[in-house]
């Protein structure tokens, strides 16, 4: 049988000279769900993603995407699509031309790419400024623009990294919808964001990183419960409480475990 999981590794760890960016991290995040990467600012995120989509090679251990060793880089690409933090974007190209060239790249036939391109255009309310050149775009339309090129070849696995930057609250709430409706459709979306009521919507399981290391996973209900009290906290609280400087091991952590 294929592995449940979209995303696996074991080990994963990547150094920097002595700085350790991430350790020994293992992950399992199951097809079709939304993963929430939590952690504070050099907690090892960025580094985890790029290691995952193959831009970055680790120091040790090992990973996969929809079960393609990430080694294979140009067949665990196919499966992919990444928002990064800066969407690359050509600026002389006008938005409609920069999707045609990643559709392109994508080997998307003509008809379909026109299509799916229209689409979320529309969708992004961005059609009305398809022509005019990437170099005038604000800053929220650039980052629409790098999301539809993240989605429009309907990868497995879609890696976002602060996909609700810069934009206004009708276009944050079009993201949602559509992570959402990507999960629905059985893609799995890495979500990597410091906006935790997005991640507490939208997340099966959370996962936070800190110091390189997964301190805290489980889905966002199992967090929040406070286990004393049967009270509730909040993903910011967690959050808070989790990512404290401490040789302490968490009560959190034992949410990992059972969440799998
Ligand atoms: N190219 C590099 N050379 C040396 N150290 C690096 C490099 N890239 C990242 N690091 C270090 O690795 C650690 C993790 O950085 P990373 O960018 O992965 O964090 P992050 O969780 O994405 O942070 P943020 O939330 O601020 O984006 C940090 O201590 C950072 O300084």
């Amino acid at each position: 049988m294929s592995s449940p999981f979209a995303i696996e590794s074991t080990g994963l760890t990547k150094r920097y000279d002595d700085e350790v960016a991430v350790e020994g991290l293992d992950l399992a995040v199951r097809h079709g769900s939304v993963y929430g990467f939590l952690g504070p600012n050099g907690a090892g995120k960025t580094t985890t993603i790029r290691i995952l989509t193959t831009l970055l090679r680790p120091t040790s251990g090992e990973a996969s995407i929809d079960g393609v060793p990430i080694t294979d880089r140009d067949a665990v690409r196919e499966r992919i699509g990444y928002l990064p933090e800066t969407p690359p974007l050509y600026p002389e190209l006008t938005g409609r031309e920069q999707l045609q060239y990643v559709a392109g790249l994508r080997d998307l036939p003509d008809e379909e790419a026109t299509r799916r391109i229209d689409d979320l255009l529309h969708r992004f309310d961005l059609a009305d400024d398809a022509d005019k050149r990437v170099s005038t775009y604000s800053k929220g339309m650039k980052q629409k623009a790098g999301i539809i090129q993240a989605i429009l070849h309907e990868p497995r696995v879609v890696f976002l990294d602060e996909p609700t930057s810069g934009l206004d609250p009708r276009a944050a709430r079009t993201v949602r919808e559509v992570i959402s409706d990507l999960a629905a459709e059985d893609t799995t979306v890495f979500l990597s964001t410091h906006i935790l009521p997005v991640v507490d919507e939208l997340a099966d399981t959370v996962g936070v990183l800190f110091n390189g290391d997964l301190v805290a996973e489980g889905p966002p209900q199992k967090l929040k419960q406070r286990a004393e009290t049967g009270g509730e906290r909040t993903l910011e609280d967690v959050f808070l409480e989790v990512t404290q400087e401490s040789d302490l091991p968490t009560a959190d952590a034992t949410a990992r475990t059972e969440s799998r």
